[in-house]
């Protein structure tokens, strides 16, 4: 196995630009393909998220041509649902953000298609959204186990109604319907049943819905409409705001350490929930500013929070490891979900952490994270989570070094992650 060492950082300072998102991305290339008319998306991540969504499109026959850096993308939209002559199996790694919206667009699409994953897949849940695409008529089998990937989809013409959705685990439920209402036959009323997680996901979706031509009633999160009679249409050009999650490790660099990082890409007017990662930053003692187009933090001595970050569960990943540099105990509120994400987060973060000398407490749906006098030199195993690898990059902010086991994990969402950390870590 590759072991990256990081050694201790003396000062942090620089300008980061951002990759694009992978939230907006893997939505916009989805909604480009079933659009009316050609979108050319500018500033597309190229990680194996997106290179997913990619090649499930290649097999479902759409077209596009994407730059040599694969960050620009003019996708020839299809102008109506999918259709294919021959059973297509596609393969989606670990990536919600493909296998959660492709199940819906397929179900109501022309063929037959199997989608599978990584082994960590199959053990992420998929049963709330079969439940309330099966209301709208729609033939969706387990092939494994019942709830879980992989999945056999034989698609058909699906009329709306109706559906509810339960969204206490996965925003990414709703999102993938929501994504897939326009195409479905008549008018959609979409009921939300359970407490809706990770909400402003769903902001993320009906935004880039509207930038492709279709509006969406939001009652209070609890309902949502979608008229009949609207289809996607092509924006022409889309640009891609920068991550927002990937900023955070940035960030919380530059508040950890004393030091001054911009980040460029996202800003003030970001649609990503994220971007509110800043605002826990100082919350503990950092200064932010805001521009329309960057977020700038400064570090000062850190202070615990106790907080509910069920709006910001991946970025929140990053407070676990900042508070390791905060004074008292840090607590992470109402972050359930986090143990059904690329590992069981919440266990692999308490392991993790308590092996650089932390204590934790590990709740249900809580962690509490209490800071060593000095922190140890341990070798952190990654559990093929991106976000504990680049979580854990920040102990080398200490006097300490860190041992990043299989560092190459962060190609899910930022494959050069770590060149990027080194570019604003000096001496
Ligand atoms: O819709 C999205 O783009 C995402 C929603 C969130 O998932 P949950 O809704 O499952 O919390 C987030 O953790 C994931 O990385 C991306
Ligand atoms: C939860 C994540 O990914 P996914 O889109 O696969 O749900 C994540 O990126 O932290």
């Amino acid at each position: 196995m590759e072991q990256l060492v990081l050694n201790p950082i003396g000062h942090i300072d620089g300008e980061v630009n951002l990759p694009g998102s992978k939230s907006l991305s893997n939505r916009a290339l989805l909604l480009a393909a079933m659009a009316e008319g050609q979108t050319e998306l500018t500033n597309l991540l190229d990680s194996e998220d997106i290179q997913h969504m990619l090649n499930a499109l290649t097999k479902l026959g759409v077209s596009y041509q994407l730059s040599a850096d694969k960050t620009r993308c003019t996708v020839q939209g299809l102008g109506h649902a999918f259709k294919v002559a021959a059973k297509q199996s596609l393969f989606l790694g670990n990536a919600g953000t493909a296998m959660r919206p492709l199940c819906a667009a397929l179900a109501l699409s022309d063929g037959e298609f199997e989608l599978t994953g990584e082994p960590r897949m199959e053990e992420r849940p998929i049963g709330a959204l079969v439940d309330a695409l099966r209301q709208a008529g729609a033939d969706i089998q387990y092939l494994k186990n019942q709830g879980f990937p992989p999945l056999l989809i034989k698609g058909k013409a699906l009329s709306g109604g109706t559906i509810q959705v339960d969204g206490s685990v996965s925003s990414q439920f709703l999102t993938a319907v929501l994504m897939a209402a326009p195409l479905f036959e008549g008018e959609t009323q979409i009921e939300i049943v359970g407490e809706l997680v990770s909400k402003p996901y769903i902001d993320i979706t009906l935004d880039t819905m509207a930038k492709f031509g279709v509006q969406v009633e939001n009652h209070h999160y609890q309902k949502f409409v979608v008229t009949a009679g609207q289809c996607y249409r092509a924006p022409g050009t889309f640009l891609v705001e920068g991550d927002a999650s990937s900023a955070s490790y940035f960030l919380a660099a530059a508040a950890i350490k004393g030091g001054k990082v911009k980040v460029t890409g996202i800003g003030r007017d970001s649609i990503q929930g994220d971007k509110d990662f800043a605002l826990v930053l100082e919350a503990m003692g950092a200064k932010v500013n805001w521009g329309a187009d960057f977020v700038e933090v400064q570090g000062g001595p850190l202070k615990a929070v106790d907080m509910d970050m069920n709006h910001i569960p991946d970025a929140a990943m990053t407070i676990a490891t900042t508070a390791l540099f905060a004074t008292g105990t840090t607590a992470i509120r109402n972050i359930y979900n986090w143990r059904v994400k690329e590992t069981d987060r919440l266990h692999a973060m308490t392991t993790e952490l308590r092996k650089v000398g932390a204590h934790v407490v590990e709740g249900h749906d809580f962690i509490e994270v209490t800071p060593p006098a000095a922190l140890k030199r341990a070798e952190i195993d990654t559990y093929n989570d991106h976000r504990i690898a680049m979580c854990f990059s920040l102990v080398a902010l200490s006097d300490t070094p860190v041992v990043i086991n299989d560092p190459g994990c962060t190609a899910k969402t930022f494959p050069d992650y770590f060149e990027r950390l080194a570019e604003i870590s000096h001496s």
